[in-house]
């Protein structure tokens, strides 16, 4: 069994719980209450390489990464350093996070909002809106064709911007298939958790650039941010490196001066 099926093992067992606990309908009746989400994609089709910057506790490849007491606290620091999007773990079991965690940061940001997570089911879609994301997270690796089509779609109806993650060719295929608009290249292979840099550089050539290209995973600074803009990102998401460092708004910062360099003005 891969890492990644482990975790969607997980996924689907405490989505059962939270259904049980609270039905589709009830969830539904919640929306009505939030205000609509931003429209995220627009956000990331300005000028630049845009940063998304993300709220992550720990990783199933190096386990405990930042307590983050506070994660309205980051998510402020992120929104002051530049970030375009803010990212928000919600699985809990090997990533330590919540949907409480999205609705603290969207109760203190104005910042898009996309929650993180391994989503197999539109009552997952529902909370995302519930809880205050404006994206979703869409895992090919972890959906049948079918599934991804039908969950691209039903975010789109929410008005959510689906973000549809790939690590290899055919995965690449299947986005396109699904009609997704915002890409992202998983510089990590879920099921392996092995991390290679390159891997944005062979697939970005498959993706049309009409897409809006994300290179997620394995960014260490700004060098790795003009390695991925050289090799054709429109934004970068950035965990790691962030929620480890000594000043998250200064390290946003500096990625988000690297990104608006004047030679990159046409990326997106
Ligand atoms: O911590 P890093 O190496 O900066 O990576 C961030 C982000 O790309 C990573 O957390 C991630 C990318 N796709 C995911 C899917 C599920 C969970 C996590 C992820």
């Amino acid at each position: 069994m891969s890492v990644l099926d482990e975790i969607l093992d997980g996924v689907r067992a405490d989505l059962a719980q939270r259904q049980e606990e609270l039905p589709l309908d009830s969830l539904k009746a919640k929306a009505e209450s939030v205000p609509a989400p931003q429209d995220a994609e627009a956000a990331l089709r300005r000028p630049g390489v845009h940063v998304i910057a993300e709220v992550k506790r720990a990783s199933p490849s190096k386990g405990p990464l930042a307590t983050i007491d506070d994660p309205a606290a980051l998510a402020r620091d992120y929104e002051a350093g530049g970030a375009t999007w803010i990212s928000v773990l919600t699985e809990g079991r090997r990533f330590k996070g919540s949907l409480d965690d999205l609705r603290a940061v969207h109760a203190a940001v104005d910042t898009p909002l996309l929650r993180k997570d391994f989503v197999v089911s539109s009552y997952q879609l529902w909370e995302a809106r519930v809880f205050g994301a404006s994206a979703v997270l869409l895992i090919v690796a972890a959906l049948s064709q079918e599934a991804l089509v039908s969950l691209v779609e039903r975010a789109r109806s929410l008005g959510l911007t689906p973000l549809v993650e790939v690590h290899d060719e055919e995965e690449v295929a299947r986005a396109l298939d699904a009609g997704a608009t915002v890409i992202g290249v998983n510089a990590r292979n879920l099921k392996t958790l092995e991390v290679d840099r390159d891997t944005f550089a062979r697939l970005a050539p498959l993706i049309p650039a009409d897409r809006v290209r994300i290179a997620e995973s394995g960014v260490r600074g700004p060098h790795d941010l003009l390695a991925y803009a050289g090799a054709g990102a429109g934004a970068v998401l950035v965990g790691e490196s962030l929620v480890r460092g000594r000043d998250p708004r200064e390290a946003v910062a500096d990625l988000v001066t690297a990104g608006a360099h004047p030679a990159l003005r046409d990326r997106n």
